[in-house]
């Protein structure tokens, strides 16, 4: 039974993760490389702690659910059920983890990597146990989005499946078992999908970064979220489907390197909300209040979703 994990790796992902496991009854050590990091996912922890309050889900009974903020490693994994790696998606930096916590845990600890989508298989390589470990990916913000991949890599035992699976709905959240170990699982498969042909259709000039979001988010994601692609093309009728796809499939992006413009705003550190200025602008009061607005926003819809509006 899983009780203990180690989070390693503080940055987007990891504060709130720390906060929803904690939540759920888990005791959760925190480590990252960079003392910021951990100075910064300490301070998060209130926030993400509002947002679960908000979401009504109930703290547990007192002495358990606790997050301790550690820069040993040797100390974060002690004694761990699970480890949950959560550094950058580059396979060699994830390896080095993997190498360092290698002699450091016992042969039955839980190794999950929340990798947007690098095969299980290929991170397999770089761990004396295999069978120990598993895809957890984790959408962001990881304390409001209840839906979690589980992916087996070519080496994984069924059991540590399971067993996260398991541990995902004992704390009230929903895992989805991916069945074969395809880049991007299947989530980031999807939305991948759509963020080139958007990146494409704002490229070519075909609409502005504005009016794209607001197409898709009240055209697309608002009634995919209640009506799942599968759904969808019941409701639209697999007729229409069939006509529209005759023609549009071929004009759709299947550029198979990354977009100029997002090349030419990475090269100058243009990354979005973490440097301030990415297809848009942000100053630090203008992202606090997006990202309030936003948690508020997705709490609201969660609660709709889950009958409880
Ligand atoms: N950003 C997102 O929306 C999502 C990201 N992911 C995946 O989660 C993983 C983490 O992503 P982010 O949190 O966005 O990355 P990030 O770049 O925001 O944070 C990574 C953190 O790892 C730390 N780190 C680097 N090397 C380390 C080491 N050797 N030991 C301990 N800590 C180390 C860094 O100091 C940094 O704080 C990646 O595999 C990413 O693809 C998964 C779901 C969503
Ligand atoms: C752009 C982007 N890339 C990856 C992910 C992920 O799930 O790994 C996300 C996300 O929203 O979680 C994302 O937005």
């Amino acid at each position: 039974m899983i009780q203990r994990i180690a989070i390693i790796g503080l940055g987007t992902m990891g504060p709130g993760m720390a906060a929803r496991l904690a939540r759920g009854g888990l005791q959760v050590a925190a480590y990252d490389v960079a003392p910021v990091a951990i100075e910064r996912a300490r301070s998060m922890l209130g926030v993400a702690d509002s947002v679960l309050d908000a979401l009504g889900i109930a703290p547990p009974q007192a002495g358990v659910g606790t997050v301790r903020f550690t820069d040993d490693l040797g100390d974060a994994v002690s004694g761990a059920d699970l480890i949950i790696e959560n550094v950058p998606e580059n396979i060699s930096v994830k390896a080095d983890v993997y190498r360092a916590i290698d002699s450091l845990i016992a042969s039955d600890t839980i190794v999950a990597s929340d990798t947007s989508g690098i095969p299980i298989t290929k991170l397999q390589e770089h761990i004396s146990h295999p069978e120990r470990m598993v895809g957890m990916h984790w959408s962001n913000p990881p304390h409001i989005i209840p839906m979690i991949e589980v992916i087996a890599g070519e080496k994984t035992a069924p059991q540590t499946v399971t067993t996260i699976r398991d541990l995902i709905r004992s704390i009230g959240l929903l895992p989805v078992v991916v069945k074969k170990d395809v880049p991007g699982f299947v989530e980031n498969r999807v939305l991948y999908a759509l963020l080139r042909e958007a990146v494409d259709l704002v490229e070519r000039g075909v609409i502005d970064p504005e009016d794209l979001d607001t197409c898709v988010s009240w055209g697309i994601g608002y009634k995919i979220a209640v009506i799942g692609p599968m759904a969808l093309l019941d409701m639209a009728g697999l007729d229409i489907y069939k006509s529209v796809s005759s023609f549009l499939n071929a004009d759709l992006s299947n550029r198979d390197d990354v977009a100029p413009m997002v090349l030419e705003k990475t090269n100058a550190s243009k990354f979005g909300i973490k440097s301030g200025e990415g297809m848009f602008s942000y100053t630090p009061e203008q992202t606090k209040a997006l990202q309030g607005e936003r948690a508020r926003k997705l709490v609201a819809v969660r609660r709709i979703l889950e009958g409880r509006g």
